[in-house]
This record gives C-alpha cells, structure tokens and sequence, in this order.
C-alpha cells in the first residue's frame, strides 16, 4: 500500500486557537506496532480524507470557497495514510460530510432570523435541505481538552441478596480496550452482554472500588475533576416533559457552563447548541412525556446529547443513542457523533442492531458475549479477525447481525472452523449440540478462548505504550476538585425558576382547577350564608373550617409525595454531573412549590369564605388563609419527606394515606369533642 503524503491544510483562525492545545501534545512515537500512536493516525487519516473529499465533492465551493471552513482539529498537524481513503468507513464519512452534516462547537451565535430558515439536521429533511444545510458557514472548532481511556482486564461483579442467601453474579469478565481523542469507540453484543455496565464504569457511574481491573484517564485514575468533562447520555431520555427544548437547554448551560462565563455567554452556548444539532424548529416545543404530546423521538434524543456536549466535553458517553429510531434517523445521530469525535472528543457507544451503513461509521468496536470480551479492534476489521478464526457468514449479511449471531452463540448461517467442529466430536457429548452443531455455550467458549489467545496479550502490551501528552497535562485530569458552574445562590435561583416552570402545568391543569373550584361551590351551598350569632352555628363554622384544613391537608401530601420517586432519575443524572449541591436542589424544589401552592388556595377561600358568609373582615380573612398556608406548608412537608425516605411511590402513598387519615380523626375528635375550645382557636371569634 502507499503511505504518508503529508498534506498542509488551509490556517484558519481555529488553528491558531487549537494549535495551544496541540502544543500539548509530544511528537507521537513512530513505532509501526500501532499503540496510540499508530491509532492516532489512523483517526486523522480519515479526516483528512474527508476533508479532501469534501472539498472535492461538487456544491461545496471547492475548497478555497468563500463558505467552506476548513476545519483542523487539535492533532491536525499530523501525518496521514492515502491508504484508508480506499477503505470503506473513510469513503462512508466522505460521502456523509459532504451531506453537511458536520458539526463543531463553539461560541459562535447565529441570528435567530437565520436559524428559522436553516435546516441542518432535522427529521424531516429532504436532500434538498441537507444540500442548502451544506452551503451553511462552518463555524470554528473549540479546542477540548483531550481525555485518553484506556482499560485493562476489567471486571465487576454483583452480589445478588435472596430472602436467606446471597449469590455473587459475575456481570464482565477480562475487559480491555482504549479509545482516543477523535474516536468512536462501538460497544456491540446480544442483550444482557454487559454493554451498560462497561459503558457506566467507563463513565464513572459506578462505584470504581467494586471494579477488577483498571479504567485510566489519560493514564491516571477516575477523579471528581472527570465529573466536569464527561457527558453521558443514558438509554430513557431523562428530561423534564414541560420544559421546551431551548428552556431544557439554557437552564442547563446556566448550570453546567464554568463559572467565568456570563450569562448571556452560557444562553448563547445553549443556542449555538440548539442551532448545531438542528433543533431550531423545535426549540419552541415542549419536550414532553407520557401525557404531553412533545418533540419527536430523534428529537430528544438530540435534546440529551445536547444537554451533554453543552459543556464541550472531553469525553462522551451514550447508551444506545439510536434504539428506537428508523435507520435514516439513526444514521444522523450516528452521523453526528462522529462529527463530535472529529472536533476532538472522545466517544463512546453501546449500539443494539447497527444497519451496516452504521458499522461502518465507528472507529473502534467491542464486541461482548456474557459478559466476556470477544473482539476489541478496529471495527472495520472485525470480519477478518473473525474469518481468521474460521468464522464466515455463509449468506450476504450485515456485519453487525453476523457479529451478534456469534456473541449469542447462533451458527445457524455461519460457517464454523473444523477445529471447533472436532472438539464438539471428541467430547461427543450430547449437552455440548444442537441439531449436530455446536451449542451457544461451545461457540462462546470458543470465541473466548480464540481472542485470549491471539489477541488479547498483544492489545494489552499495546496499552502499556505511555500516551502522547505532557506529564502536566495527564496530571491535570487528577485533580481532586469539583468545579461548580454557578455558586450555591445561582444554582438555587435557577432550581428554583426552573421548579416553578416545570409545575405549573401540572398545577393549573384544568383538572385542578375544576376540582377545587367545583369543591369550593359545594361547600359554599352547603353552608350558605351560616349563621354564627349562636353556639349552634358556630359549631356548624367550625365543621366547615375543620373540612377546610382537611381538604388542604390532603391535597399537598399527595402532590409532593410523588417528587422525589419521579424526580429521582433526574436528580441522579444530574448530580452524577455535578451540576448543584444537594441543598440547592432540595431548598429550591421545596420552596418553588410554595407559591404555586397559594394561587388555588387563595381562589378556593375566596369563594367558599363569602359563600359561607365567614365574617366579614380583612383580619380573619387573612389569618383563615395563613391557617389554611400553615395547613400545606405542614402537608407538603410531610408528603416530601415520606417521598425522599421511601423512594416508591406504592409505598409512600399507602403510608401518606395511613397518616393523612390518623390526622383526620384526631381532628374530627378534636372538632366533636373539644368543640369549645376548638371554635376558640379556629374562627378566631373570641
Ligand atoms: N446491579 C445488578 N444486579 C443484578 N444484575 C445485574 C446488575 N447490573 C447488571 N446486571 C445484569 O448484568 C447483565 C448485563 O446487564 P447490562 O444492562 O449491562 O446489559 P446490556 O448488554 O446493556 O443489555 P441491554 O442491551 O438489554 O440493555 C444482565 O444480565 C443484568 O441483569
């Protein structure tokens, strides 16, 4: 093969910006053995390609055209290989880059009157759209700290506890893999292989002391620091359904975004965001949920992914980004991470069913059989690493189908070596067939056995190679310290004003207001005009106040009891991402309760005060509505703190039932019992 025409690209003034990050780097080590170096090359030797197929692809103004930026990421100083322009993934990027669907991220803010007639990534785009999309202005490329990870032997298991007995379940055994700057690394593998598990160590997620093995960051262990430079997107959409795509979106810049930044700074990241990743359209809409119609599934997917490069980080993380998409829809989002990855980052995936136009789009796969690791490589060169073990589709078949049919163990139209063929014989035992072909649990064995053999030893020794980066810039993924990106009032504020927006909706929803309007009449007909001239009388108020404080101390339980068991995903993903401390969060959620509490409170007693005919005055007016404030200030309380203990709202709403009821009676007794002295405290006549 031919090799290494190294090619000037066109200076921008990107490249100055990105060349102090590249200063970063040492020259990578010339050893033909791969290692990082070696890998290195092979990313850049791709975006290299693209871009001269880009420039080279008709439309696009060729490459000195007055809308094309050329865009150099932080290695692109470096060498690269003519020969993976002839290889199919270089030739599917090209092709997709010239598409214009390239992203980059930066600070750089479009007028909103040319967003609402830009259309780069929507689902609903035609060719049309994606060619006009094209002839769009690039924006420049902001420079990313660069996070190298690399695992060796990676472990993890589970201890099951049953109703005597404890079990220890082994989840991932033997794992090893990197991945580098400007990769997307792919991890494939039947379901229940262990792909969430590998992808949630990787990312920090869980617990690193129950893990075997070691996960290291540019050569040093997990530390809070990675808190602030890694985005993880999970499998369900964790986003608030009443808040719109451009609300989801700033309140998590305000939050997220570093301190230094100012407001307007993080407002317009969020809409550079929003503009990058084709939200426009739907910045308006409602993100929506099981009982709000919102934005459209690919849509949200993108919401999440924008919530999470927001922050420019250096590595990303997504658990099956493309699960329940169609393949053009998922081919974008695809498309889009590895656009991601050419703008410096990290990326890494767990995929189901990848069509092959998809295959081909990642850089590095990791197939897993239960558990087990049986290929880490290139992905493009999965099928020859499985041909050299004598495992051949027999039928034409997309890549990733005949990968997943060997990590189940099906060989149904797969050809099997002899060797495996033999060994079945030998036991000549009937447990280890099916039908006369080896059973799932042979193959598996196998496939284990064949990469431990051949390819495990040398990938590990390839890990042991130091990665190209500065001794200071390594040690600054090191540092112990959390960085908070707004201070303990911001994040209260902004909690706040976004509690308030998110619950609104579920407040004044019409169901609401009916009820407590159609409540409060009832009340007022039932004690139209009440007379309170007598002992009788009063008696029959207090009956009514008594209802009152019931009915208000009722309805708050029940509302807040159902907080912090919904709210629970949320609150994990984003403490998981050091976005507030924990008493921001809880302040702000129980206060912005509050004055959405008072509006229904407020017009419930209006009516049912005059209707009953209470007495007249602005005084026990006001002390009725402090009583009946008092009465969910209490209730909520309570409810919240029944919520955050049990975490399940089966339980939580059995017990809010069980107390709500015990203070009904104690307060029916008091009523009927106590009548004096009650109507002493309660109407405030004497
Ligand atoms: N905390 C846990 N306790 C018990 N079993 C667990 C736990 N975590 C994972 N497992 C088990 O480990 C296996 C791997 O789970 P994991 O979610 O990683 O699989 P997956 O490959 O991501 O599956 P899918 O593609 O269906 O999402 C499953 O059998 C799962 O039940």
């Amino acid at each position: 093969m031919e090799k290494t025409s190294v090619y000037s690209l066109g200076r921008t003034k990107s490249d100055q910006l990105l060349e102090t990050m590249a200063a970063a780097y040492k020259s990578p080590p010339t050893n033909e053995g791969g290692g990082v170096a070696s890998e290195e090359s092979g990313t850049l030797s791709r975006k290299s390609s693209k871009r001269q197929m880009t420039a080279a692809s008709p439309g696009r103004g060729g490459g000195g055209g007055k809308n094309t930026h050329i865009r150099k990421s932080w290695s692109a100083q470096m060498k690269f290989d003519l020969d993976d322009v002839s290889n199919g993934a270089a030739l599917s990027r090209a092709s997709s880059a010239s598409l214009g669907l390239s992203f980059s991220f930066t600070g750089f803010t479009v007028p909103p009157e040319d967003i609402a007639d830009s259309k780069p990534f929507s689902d609903d785009d035609t060719p049309a759209d994606l060619e006009a999309a094209a002839q769009k202005p690039k924006f420049q490329t902001e420079p990313t700290f660069p996070i190298y990870l690399k695992f060796t032997d990676v472990s993890y298991k589970v201890i099951i506890k049953g109703m005597t007995s404890s079990e220890e379940k082994q989840i991932l055994s033997g794992i090893t893999g990197s991945v580098n700057p400007g990769q997307v690394l792919a991890l494939m593998g039947p379901s229940g292989s262990g792909k969430t598990t590998l992808l949630n160590l990787l990312g920090g997620r869980l617990n690193q002391s129950t893990v075997g093995g070691s996960i290291t960051y540019n050569d040093q262990p997990y530390s809070k620091f990675l808190k602030s430079r890694i985005g993880f997107v999970t499998q369900d959409d964790v986003l608030f359904p009443h808040l719109t795509v451009k609300e989801t979106l700033t309140y998590a810049a305000l939050l997220r975004l570093p301190k230094h930044l100012t407001k307007e700074q993080k407002e317009k990241r969020a809409l550079d965001v929003i503009y990058e990743l084709g939200l426009e359209r739907c910045q308006d809409t409602m993100i929506g949920g099981s009982f709000v119609r919102g934005v459209s599934g690919g849509e949200r997917k993108r919401v999440c992914i924008a919530n999470e490069i927001l922050i420019n980080p250096s590595v990303l993380f997504l658990d099956e980004p493309t699960s329940g998409l169609d393949s053009t829809t998922a081919l974008r989002i695809v498309q889009m991470l590895q656009d991601i990855a050419e703008a410096g980052k990290t990326v890494v995936t767990t995929i189901h069913q990848p069509s092959s136009r998809l295959f081909h789009k990642f850089d590095k796969l990791i197939l897993l059989g239960k558990g087990s690791l049986l290929y880490f490589g290139k992905a493009s060169e999965a099928m020859s690493y499985f041909s050299s073990i004598g495992c051949n589709p027999l039928i034409a078949m997309n890549p990733a189908e005949f990968l997943l049919d060997l990590a189940n163990g099906n060989i149904n139209d797969v050809s099997v070596p002899s060797e495996l063929e033999d060994r079945v014989q030998m036991d000549n035992s009937d447990a280890e067939t099916i039908n006369g072909k080896p059973s799932p649990k042979v193959v598996h064995d196998y496939l284990v056995e064949a990469y431990e053999t051949r390819v495990a030893e040398n990938e590990k020794k390839k890990l042991m190679v130091p990665i190209p980066l500065d001794e200071e810039v390594k040690l600054k993924v090191s540092a112990p310290k959390r960085q908070w990106g707004a201070s303990w009032w911001e994040q209260y504020t902004l909690l706040f004003c976004r509690g308030i927006k998110e619950r609104r909706h579920d407040y004044f929803s019409w169901l609401r207001i009916t009820q407590v309007l159609s409540t409060a009449i009832i009340l007022g007909l039932l004690w139209w005009q009440s007379d309170s001239s007598s002992p009788k009388g009063l008696q029959d108020q207090a009956g009514l106040i008594f209802f009152i404080a019931v009915f208000w101390g009722f309805f708050p339980v029940f509302t807040a009891i159902f907080t912090f068991p919904q709210e629970r995903a949320m609150l994990n993903k984003e403490r998981a991402a050091d976005m507030y401390r924990l008493s921001a969060y809880f302040l702000a959620r129980t206060t912005s309760d509050l004055p959405l509490d008072l509006i229904l409170p407020v017009l419930f007693l209006v009516v049912v005060y005059f209707m009953a005919g209470l007495r007249m005055s602005a005084g026990p007016f006001f002390l009725s509505l402090l009583t009946v404030f008092l009465c969910i200030v209490a209730a909520q309380g309570l409810g919240l703190a029944i919520g955050a203990t049990l975490m399940d709202l089966k339980k939580a709403t059995t017990l809010a039932s069980v107390t709500v009821m015990t203070f009904m009676l104690a307060g029916g007794y008091f009523v009927k019992v106590k009548t004096w002295t009650s109507l002493k405290f309660m109407t405030f006549q004497w």
